[in-house]
């Protein structure tokens, strides 16, 4: 597996300085959608050190999408990036962040890289080779049993009261299905990790959300499918990378309890916006 470029672990430095420095926070689809400085010169460090590396490659970037770049996977090969995901927390230094960088060949998610920027943890996935945190190899919760789960999910972006409704509603039916516990930590790519963990079963269960992008989804998909999990989409179908929603689970018996117990919330596609 390629070695993580200098520039790119500098990223992660330039992160967790920021954290707790005085920031410029702007507003992208909602008033709670944040962007700040650091996401795009974050962004711009990791993709002008990979184009100069792999010139010919494509790019699907969140911040450069915001900015109205297009947001179509081809067949040639893509890098799918998320500077900084936590963004929210990362305005409020709550230290919850994360970069999330996934590769794609032939419309084929084949490597993904996730870095907890606080706790200094690189999860790796690399299609057919296995899912790792800082070297050690990774394993799925092998949990099937809804009354026994710790499951993770994200508001989202629209907080309009019919979204909100049908949010709490998805939160109630799982609790009403005698979930240990429903948890939010305000980062997509951080959640999706959660079934995993070195060794024994992973912090979570399972891991739903409307409102997340393909740039939050792309690394996390490969690492929790190398580490045996399931990534699909809410109707229990497969997963459609630019549909803004997810189920990921150790299991499929619990992939398949969560999506039957979701309601949909629509937020569009993003190769449509
Ligand atoms: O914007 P960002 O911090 O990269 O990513 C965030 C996601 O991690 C979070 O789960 C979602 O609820 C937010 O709306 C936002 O999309
Ligand atoms: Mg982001
Ligand atoms: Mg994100």
């Amino acid at each position: 597996t390629m070695p993580v470029p200098p520039a790119v672990t500098f990223s992660f430095q330039i992160i967790r300085k920021a954290l707790t420095e005085e920031k410029r926070v702007s507003t992208k689809t909602s008033a709670v959608d944040l962007v700040t400085e650091t996401d795009h010169l974050v962004e711009n460090l990791i993709i002008s050190e990979l184009r100069k590396r792999f010139p010919s490659h494509r790019f699907i970037a969140e911040e450069a999408t915001a900015s109205g770049a297009k947001c179509v996977l081809t067949p040639s090969p893509t890098w799918i990036i998320d500077p900084i995901d936590g963004t929210c927390n990362f305005v409020h230094r709550f230290p919850t962040v994360a970069v999330s960088i996934g590769f794609a060949v032939h419309q084929e998610l084949e490597f993904g890289v996730i870095y907890h920027c606080t706790e200094e943890r690189l999860y790796t996935g690399q299609r057919g080779r296995g899912a790792f945190c800082n070297g050690q190899q990774l394993r799925v919760s092998r949990e099937t049993d809804l009354s026994k789960a710790l499951v993770l999910t994200e508001i989202g972006p629209k907080r309009d009261p019919a979204t909100l409704r049908l949010f709490l509603s998805n939160m109630e039916r799982l609790l009403h299905a005698k979930a240990h516990g429903v948890r939010v930590i305000g980062s997509s790519t951080r959640c999706s990790p959660g079934p995993l963990a070195p060794r024994a079963s992973g912090p979570a269960d399972a891991y739903y959300q409307f409102g997340l992008h393909c740039w939050d989804l792309a690394a996390a998909t490969v690492i929790i499918r190398e580490a045996g999990g399931i990534v699909m989409d809410t109707s229990g179908g497969p997963l459609d990378l630019m549909s803004c929603r997810v189920v990921a689970a150790g299991t499929r018996e619990m992939a398949m309890l969560i999506a039957q117990a979701l309601q949909t919330i629509d937020y569009g596609r993003d190769d449509e916006n």
